[in-house]
């Protein structure tokens, strides 16, 4: 049965902090950035991973990037990493890490999702991490696990689990979710968060503004961050799907991704019993 969210069914499960709180306790998530001419993509989750409140997020740069992305980021923090061991080595602290954001259609991006598989972090799987598993998608779930979300658009995800759509997008959903192991959000003007273990939510509070490159990069980062901070992934994800359909609700015509993280503070305050 497919249960609506609406924000009282999560809204008690957000991460706040409490008065001794100091950045590493308020969550670190990760962002794996592409190559040097697709850093904006990475960008984007990264910010808004940081607006919804994780305490530190890092970059996880190819060394090629790093001097492109330094000078484009304040808060947000790089760090180089060449080859997968070293990937693993800088996200053994991380509490999530998000990867497929323009991370490039190529067996680094393989090599990546397998060297992350390796670490505690939760992982969000999005856009070419997704794309690249195309007519080997079982590779990919021997990796997941329970905690871990993919984030298919309707295109992504018939890569991953061709036909499976001819069901109906809510079968779909919960079939890729049993299949895979691990959370899947179905993005779309209606986006469902099923989970493996059969339950599914949809999200319906949508704006057709957020058809716009980029906004997905946006959805994975503020999942990322609220994972870091603590939420188990299918509430994290169910609660991030409200909160950027209401951040581009409120903006309206004109909205471009990168208006998307700015807009997370006033949804936030008016999800804050603060
Ligand atoms: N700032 C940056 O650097 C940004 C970089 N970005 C990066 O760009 C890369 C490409 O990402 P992408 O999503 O545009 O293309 P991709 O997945 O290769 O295939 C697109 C094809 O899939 C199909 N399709 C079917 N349903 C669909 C749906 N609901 N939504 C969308 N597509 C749907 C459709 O096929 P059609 O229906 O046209 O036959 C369409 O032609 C990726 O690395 C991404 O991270 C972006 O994030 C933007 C910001
Ligand atoms: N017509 C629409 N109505 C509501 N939400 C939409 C609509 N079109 C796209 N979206 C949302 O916008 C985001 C687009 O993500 P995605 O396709 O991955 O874009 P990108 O890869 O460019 O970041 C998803 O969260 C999706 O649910």
């Amino acid at each position: 049965m497919k249960s609506a969210i609406q924000p009282p069914a999560w809204k008690a499960l957000l991460p706040w902090p409490g008065p001794e709180a100091h950045k590493h306790a308020r969550g670190r998530l990760g962002v794996v950035c592409g190559p040097p001419n697709r850093t904006g993509a990475a960008r984007l989750a990264a910010r808004a991973g940081l607006r919804v409140g994780a305490g530190v997020v890092t970059l996880l740069c190819p060394p090629a990037s790093a001097p492109i992305v330094a000078p484009a980021v304040e808060a947000v923090m790089v760090h180089p990493f060449e080859g997968p061991q070293a990937l693993v080595e800088a996200s053994q602290a991380m509490n999530a890490v998000v990867i497929g954001p323009a991370a490039g259609l190529d067996q680094a991006t393989i090599e990546n999702v397998r060297a992350l598989a390796r670490t505690k972090a939760a992982l969000v799987v999005d856009a070419d991490a997704l794309s690249i598993f195309e007519g080997r998608s079982q590779d990919l779930f021997d990796l997941l696990d329970t905690q871990d979300v993919l984030t298919p658009h309707e295109g992504e995800f018939q890569r991953l689990f061709p036909g499976l759509l001819d069901a109906g997008r809510e079968a779909a959903a919960l079939r890729a979710a049993r299949t895979a192991g691990c959370i899947v959000v179905l993005k779309g003007r209606e986006t469902l968060i099923a989970g493996p273990d059969g339950r599914i939510h949809s999200n319906d509070n949508g704006s057709p503004w957020l058809a716009t490159a980029g906004t997905g990069d946006v959805l994975a980062g503020i999942i990322g961050g609220l994972i870091a901070q603590g939420m188990a992934s299918v509430d994290a994800a169910t609660a991030a799907a409200w909160i950027h359909a209401e951040a581009a609700r409120g903006f309206g015509p004109g909205l471009i991704a990168e208006d998307l993280p700015d807009r997370l503070p006033a949804v936030l305050s008016g999800l804050y019993p603060g």
